[in-house]
């Protein structure tokens, strides 16, 4: 017997593809592009003022002059869309978070001067009060504390509108409040708006990964140690967010989303499989911050675990991914 020749030779040797790069290009299943992509981005008041946020660095909060620069690079490198968040004053937030749906906000005069300065940049915006509430919950609380769900969705459908008569594209409700889906859909119809579309934030998880997110909007001291298990879903929980999904949907969301990301692939692998419709996911703060603490320590190479983390959404089923690394993916991409 001898040991240098295999006695069966595999009719099957996985490594044969594997061999050139010619074959591997040939047999690769996804492809990340920077049409894939939607770059959340935070904007603030005033001119020319640019904050870095500590817990994520590389981001940075914009007055919207500045920000019409970077979403016009964006735009450049071939993004199709961002997604817009305040950052509000103090003084503006309240119990009832009127502030929210004012048509002189800081979100709805953003809004009208994206869309005038690149038409073609899609414009989504998020619609929840927890910017605007003095106690940080993203609905309007009763005496216990509670979030009170139907009270909170009459103030979304106030915000969404206004959203969409600055101009959004797209409105994302990110609040989990029960059935506004289907109010703001009604909303948008007869207020004649039948082609804004709705991004469902439909499976979003109670997710402790979202506190660099807090941070940037300034809502995580207003929360304190207070959670949002009332009307966010378990982490425990997968089938839930089917049915969640297939709600948002059946009352007239065009895309829906899973969030966070990576830790919850499998969800968007699930709802893709069922559902066959437009699924985004997305790599929230608290991802985004633990792989720039990783870069920043020299502990993980930068560039390639970048594209691949956002390549394993495409894997996992998603049509696009709300990523801080929406610039940088995307020219890295352009650069390959
Ligand atoms: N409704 C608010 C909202 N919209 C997006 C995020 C999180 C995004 C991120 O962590 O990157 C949150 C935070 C929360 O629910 O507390
Ligand atoms: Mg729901």
């Amino acid at each position: 017997m001898s040991f240098t020749t295999p006695r069966h030779f595999p009719a099957t040797r996985m490594r044969r593809m594997r061999r050139d790069a010619f074959s591997r290009r040939l047999m690769s299943e996804n492809v990340l592009t920077p049409a894939d992509l939607i770059w959340p981005v935070f904007v603030l008041e005033g001119e020319g003022q640019r904050e870095p946020v500590p817990s994520m660095p590389g981001v940075e909060r914009l007055s919207v002059d500045l920000l019409i620069e970077e979403a016009r690079e964006a735009l450049e490198l071939g993004i199709p869309a961002l997604a817009l968040f305040p950052v509000v004053d103090a003084s503006l937030k309240s119990e009832l978070a009127e502030a929210s749906y004012s048509p002189d906000g800081l979100v709805q005069r953003s809004v009208r001067a994206l869309k005038e300065a690149l038409p073609e940049l899609g414009i989504i915006t998020d619609v929840a009060l927890d910017p605007y509430t003095s106690h940080g919950q993203d609905g309007i609380l009763d005496e216990q504390g509670y979030v009170q769900n139907d009270r909170t969705v009459e103030t979304l459908l106030r915000q969404a509108l206004s959203h969409a008569e600055a101009g959004a594209d797209v409105v994302a409700p990110s609040d989990m409040m029960d059935g506004r889906i289907g109010e703001i859909r009604q909303v948008l119809e007869q207020e004649q708006r039948v082609n804004t579309r709705i991004m469902a934030y439909s499976a979003k998880y109670a997710s402790r990964y979202y506190g660099p997110f807090r941070d940037a909007v300034g809502s995580a001291a207003n929360l304190g140690k207070a959670d949002k298990s009332t009307y966010q879903m378990d982490p425990a929980n997968g089938d839930e967010a089917l049915h969640e999904v297939a709600m948002d949907l059946s009352e007239g969301a065009d895309m829906v989303m899973i969030k966070p990301g990576m830790p919850y692939l499998d969800v968007v692998r699930r709802v893709k499989d069922e559902l066959k419709v437009p699924t985004y996911a997305y790599q929230v703060s608290g991802e985004y911050a633990m792989h720039m603490a990783a870069f920043e320590n020299g502990w993980l190479d930068a560039d390639s675990v970048i594209l691949e983390s956002l390549l394993c959404f495409k894997r996992a089923g998603a049509d696009g991914v709300l990523t801080y690394f929406a610039k940088r993916a995307a020219r890295l991409l352009t650069e390959q």
